[in-house]
């Protein structure tokens, strides 16, 4: 069985400042070692200069290999009269490498649909930065056993507009509605299955594909229930959000995340 290299991404969603890029980085150079998983950082774009920059501050010898910047949202557009818009080759500048896509407080939020999202994953791939791409059903979907429906449609949006070798290298994240900021993970068992009939649906398109892709799982992660979930054998790590603002639980999830 393909070795995948587990990762832990922060979602700092509309939260932190630069002080918090340097208390994590003080984190950092303390506690992970050569044994790491892949980090990525995703602050709100005005951050993005200064986690770059305590990146580039830091002791870490290791640290191209393992620390890596993300945006939590690109423009599906590459350039023109956008107001407000980031686009791909802008984060690209910034020294992103990888992008959050379709997440759901974008989807619930401001209005994006499956269309846009598989915009926004091309516009990405063309810039060579690195979709994380965020699925997950509702409670009431869940509730009218809707779950793998949901998540098949929105795998299958992307690979329509896309093509399944755009999953080369990407990577999904399961997060569900509910889960998300309530205190109330799935359970271990929950996520496993999921994420086998993530894994399943790829795997019947490209087995290379399906072999290689990380699955993350997101939606109230704590190092209290991290070794369970991240333990399954189809979850690769971590898409994080609360505990991503607070260092040394982030940290703790990173060796966690190595240890299972
Ligand atoms: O939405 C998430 C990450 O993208 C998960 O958020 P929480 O970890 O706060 O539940």
């Amino acid at each position: 069985m393909t070795q995948r290299r587990p990762m832990v991404a922060g979602n700092w969603k509309m939260n932190g400042d630069a002080k918090l890029a340097k208390a994590l980085f003080v984190e950092f150079n303390t506690t992970l070692s050569g044994h790491s998983p892949e980090v990525v950082l995703c602050p709100p774009a005005t951050y993005l200069e200064s986690v770059k920059h305590e990146f580039e501050q830091s002791a870490l010898s290791f640290k191209q290999s393992v620390i890596k910047l993300g945006a939590q949202s690109v423009s599906e557009h590459d350039v023109g009269a956008y107001t407000g818009e980031i686009s791909a080759s802008m984060l690209k500048d910034l020294g992103c490498q990888y992008v959050i896509i379709g997440h759901s407080e974008r989807r619930s939020l401001y209005g994006e649909t499956s269309h846009t999202i598989a915009e926004k994953f091309a516009a990405a791939k063309k810039q060579n930065l690195t979709p994380i791409l965020c699925i997950g059903e509702s409670s009431s979907e869940r509730e009218a056993n809707k779950t793998f429906k949901v998540i098949g449609d929105e795998l299958n949006t992307i690979i329509e507009r896309n093509g399944i070798n755009a999953f080369d290298n990407a990577v999904i994240a399961y997060e569900p509605l509910w889960a998300i900021g309530s205190g109330n993970s799935a359970t271990p068992e929950q996520a496993q299955e999921v994420h086998a009939f993530i894994r399943k649906r790829l795997l019947e398109v490209s087995p290379l594909v399906g072999e290689n892709i990380r699955i993350l799982y997101g939606g109230s992660v704590t190092p209290s229930n991290a070794a369970d979930l991240f333990a399954q054998p189809d979850v690769d790590g971590g898409l994080i959000g609360g505990v991503s603002l607070k260092p040394t639980d982030f940290l703790s999830l990173c060796t966690i995340a190595m240890s299972v």
